[in-house]
């Protein structure tokens, strides 16, 4: 037996070893599932199939990558090279520009981003002289979304009565001709929105038969990873490629499936042994990733789902501490928490940056927690935020790109025509835009004929748009001889983009130009890296498709020593040594907007399943007493989540039976006491609405000033010798005599008697003790 086979277990080799044939892994979180795809695929190439006829799926590219970096160690770089792996968007963009032609789009397609989309959007919303408080641009633009996703397009939109009678009944009667009118734009401007990826490609396989039995000759061995994710179009695409030979490996795990939301059918999964002829079903049981208290917490929340399929997850691995629940005042507070815990864990332990992340289930939580990291310097990176590629500058520059290998790109001509500004108003620019949808020309192409039409536009207008178009159409001639770098690196200095952010001189322009920099050094790390490959020459069209696909996830960050900050949908697949769950809240996780019905409540359990099973030694929850939501601070319920995980797994920081006791005056970790009672008063009551306006920072301060009379601030027991006999007092339980001492290191606890309290167990790195004797 080949070595790396011994790297499995029994029950995951035996999908690795049967070679042909459909079969599907259904498993939980940590067992393998990503291993087993990647041993099949390196198994696969010493089988002899060609690397050329492998096809993988995976969930982001960075998932791919590192798949493939594991073939290569097992087969060799040279022949990994050659394999198909990475997100469907970038597989199938990659296809598309084969085939564009069939489908009327030029090859050099360019690729519209969500902002682009959305762009388009409004400016539709705009000419058809909407209400954009009914036709809001993000709403419609989620809604096309999900037409596309469903394979329906615009003729079968209006074929469907129904369709328009649900878009009437959501008071958006013209929705249909706001789809209509996108589409047209989009293909227009030769570009293809995200969804088109897979809505083109599903067209292309669907008309054109001979397309098709290519890509199934190619294509005989197919694997997908994160199946039960995949929506209705991923679905058609799989099924279509995979039909005649049908060795089609898919791995999954219905209890994570996180995406309903974005159109992901979970019984795409439930449904796999009907698509396919004798589907071999393997199942894998045994977990690597966690320890035993992670792995059981995880399951005993995951039972609550009345929609599953049984599974079983163990461990071999250690108990581990228990799962720590810390209850913190303010989302400040929790921030504050969050990174000393983080900043003595690593202390303690010797550990990195990157064995930390902290996972949250809306974006706008990120910001409590950099501005605690940052105080503690403590290096930290978002991921999922606004990527690199769609900052201003950076977009700036791409944009002349794009134009330059797409004069048709409407996004992009709007964007750069008069950045830097050349005197092109926004007059010119509408009769342009007339004008080009009257003779049904992209606005380049007008411009470009400027002389043979009649349009109201002035002598000296007309010579800068004249050097406009020059100057692109000397940039595409440049681009077919130089590789991306030249070209970038000309753009930015030709265009007078660098010179404008050097004339601005503050410190933003400033950080600009180093963007800008840092952009230019990605193009030439990409050209020397598309160097290497067989089937790619480090072109620009190469480098935008790369870019326009890439998420902040992509990006490279093996040499990023940073704790990881992200939502819990991009944490999918991820494994961090310790976690912390922040805003363990009701509303908020579970989503105020996801609690309508049970499908929706058992989805919000299969996140905080999914977040869960990230840890690998430890995982902390936390949640706040009151926090801002929607500009007012609001109390905060502990999340039904918390409940849910069985007693024995969890330990609560607070004692347990203070859990819901809520006292006036309240003492949180760091010893800083507020009024609740005057918290509390922004809940509504009575139907009285809440007072709307924030308290200030300083009122907060007050707040916390009223403290009771103590002589002096007690320090947390960490580092102090206690033991069993011993007097302490704590601030809230007063006096007390230690009991017992369980535990060791970050665990150690103390039993104590309080005479105002009763007996507590506390964490004596957190509990603020003062001994007494
Ligand atoms: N047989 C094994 N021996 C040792 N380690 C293993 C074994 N199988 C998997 N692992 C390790 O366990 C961890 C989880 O594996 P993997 O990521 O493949 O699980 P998964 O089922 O894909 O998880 P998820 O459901 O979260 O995507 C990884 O660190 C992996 O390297
Ligand atoms: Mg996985």
């Amino acid at each position: 037996m080949e070595a790396y086979l011994a790297e499995l277990n029994d029950a995951q080799r035996a999908p690795v070893l049967q070679k042909d044939g459909a079969m599907i892994v259904i498993a939980g979180a940590g067992s393998g599932k990503t291993r087993v795809l990647t041993y099949r695929i390196a198994y696969l190439m010493n089988q002899g199939v060609d690397p050329f006829n492998i096809l993988a799926l995976t969930f982001t590219n960075k998932a791919a990558r590192e798949m493939k970096h594991r073939i290569s160690q097992i087969v060799g770089s040279s022949e990994a090279k050659n394999l198909w792996m990475g997100t469907f968007h970038s597989i199938f963009a990659k296809m598309l520009r084969f085939e564009a032609d069939k489908l009327g789009y030029p090859s050099n397609f360019t690729i519209y981003d969500t902002q682009d989309s959305q762009s388009v959007i409004r400016a539709i919303i705009k000419d058809m002289q909407l209400d954009k408080d009914v036709y809001k641009y993000k709403q419609v633009y989620s809604r096309i979304s999900s037409y596309k996703n469903s394979l329906i397009t615009v003729k079968a939109y209006f074929q469907n009565p129904e369709l328009k009678e649900a878009d009437a009944m959501a008071k958006k009667p013209r929705m249909g001709e706001i789809y209509k009118a996108y589409v047209d734009r989009c293909f227009k401007a030769g570009a293809m929105d995200f969804d088109d990826l897979l809505l083109k490609t599903n067209e292309l396989l669907n008309r054109f038969p001979d397309v098709l039995h290519k890509y199934q000759n190619r294509f005989r061995y197919i694997l997908v990873d994160e199946y039960q994710d995949t929506n209705h179009s991923q679905y058609l695409i799989v099924k279509a490629l995979s039909d005649k030979f049908q060795n089609i490996c898919v791995v999954g795990d219905d209890a994570q499936s996180i995406y309903a939301f974005r159109g992901a059918n979970i019984n795409n999964i439930l449904n796999f042994q009907k698509d396919y002829d004798n589907v071999q079903m393997y199942r894998l049981e045994q977990n690597y990733r966690s320890t035993k208290n992670i792995v059981n917490a995880a399951n005993s929340v995951i039972d609550k789902n009345q929609t599953k399929l049984e599974k079983v997850v163990w461990t071999a691995n250690d108990d581990g501490p228990k799962i720590v629940v810390n209850r913190l005042l303010t989302d400040g507070e929790e921030g504050r928490f969050v990174a000393s815990s983080i900043f003595e864990t690593k202390m303690q332990n010797q550990l990195n940056n990157d064995d930390f992340a902290i996972l949250y289930r809306t974006n706008a939580q990120s910001r409590a927690m950099e501005d605690a990291l940052r105080k503690k310097d403590i290096p930290y990176r978002i991921y999922g935020g606004l990527s690199f590629y769609q900052r201003k500058e950076i977009k700036d520059v791409l944009s002349y790109l794009r134009l330059l290998i797409n004069p048709k790109d409407e996004e992009a001509l709007k964007r750069v025509i008069n950045y830097p500004t050349r005197g092109i108003g926004q007059t010119t620019m509408d009769r342009l835009g007339i004008a080009a949808n009257q003779y049904g020309k992209s606005m380049f192409e007008v411009i470009e004929n400027l002389d043979h039409l009649d349009l109201k536009i002035n002598k000296s207008t007309r010579t800068k748009l004249d050097n406009f178009v020059n100057m692109i159409k000397h940039f595409t001639i440049l681009s077919e001889n130089a590789d991306a770098y030249t070209v970038a690196d000309t753009v930015a200095k030709k265009t007078g983009l660098l010179q404008e952010l050097k004339k601005d001189g503050t410190p933003e322009g400033i950080a600009r130009i180093e963007n800008i920099e840092e952009l230019l050094n990605g193009v030439k790390d990409f050209v020397e890296g598309q160097k290497e490959l067989a089937d790619a020459s480090g072109s620009l069209s190469e480098f935008l498709e790369d870019v326009a696909l890439a998420t902040d996830m992509d990006k490279d960050t093996s040499d990023d020593n940073k704790v990881a900050l992200m939502t819990i949908h991009l944490a999918k697949g991820l494994e961090f040594p310790y976690v912390y769950i922040v805003g363990m809240e009701e509303d908020l996780f579970p989503s105020a907007m996801s609690m309508n019905t049970r499908s929706e409540l058992e989805e919000e359990r299969r996140l905080f399943y999914v977040a869960l099973t990230r840890a690998e030694k430890q995982a902390y929850l936390t949640y706040t007493q009151s926090r801002y939501r929607w500009g007012k601070l609001v109390d905060a319920e502990p999340s039904r989540f918390i409940e849910e995980i069985d007693d024995q797994f969890k330990d609560y920081m607070i004692p347990q039976d203070d859990y819901k006791y809520k006292p006036l005056i309240d003492t949180d970790i760091f010893g800083d006491d507020v009024d609740k009672s005057k918290l509390r008063q922004t809940k509504p009551k009575n139907g009285t609405p809440p007072p709307s306006h924030k308290p200030t920072e300083q009122q907060l301060r007050k707040l916390r000033k009223m403290k009771p009379a103590s002589s002096e601030p007690a320090k947390a027991t960490n580092n102090i010798q206690l033991e069993a006999g011993n007097e302490v007092e704590h601030m809230r339980f007063g006096k007390g005599k230690v009991l017992k001492i369980d535990g060791v290191g970050q665990d150690k606890k103390a039993e104590i008697d309080f005479e105002n309290g009763g007996i507590k167990k506390l964490l004596l790195r957190f509990a603020k003790l003062k001994v007494l004797s």
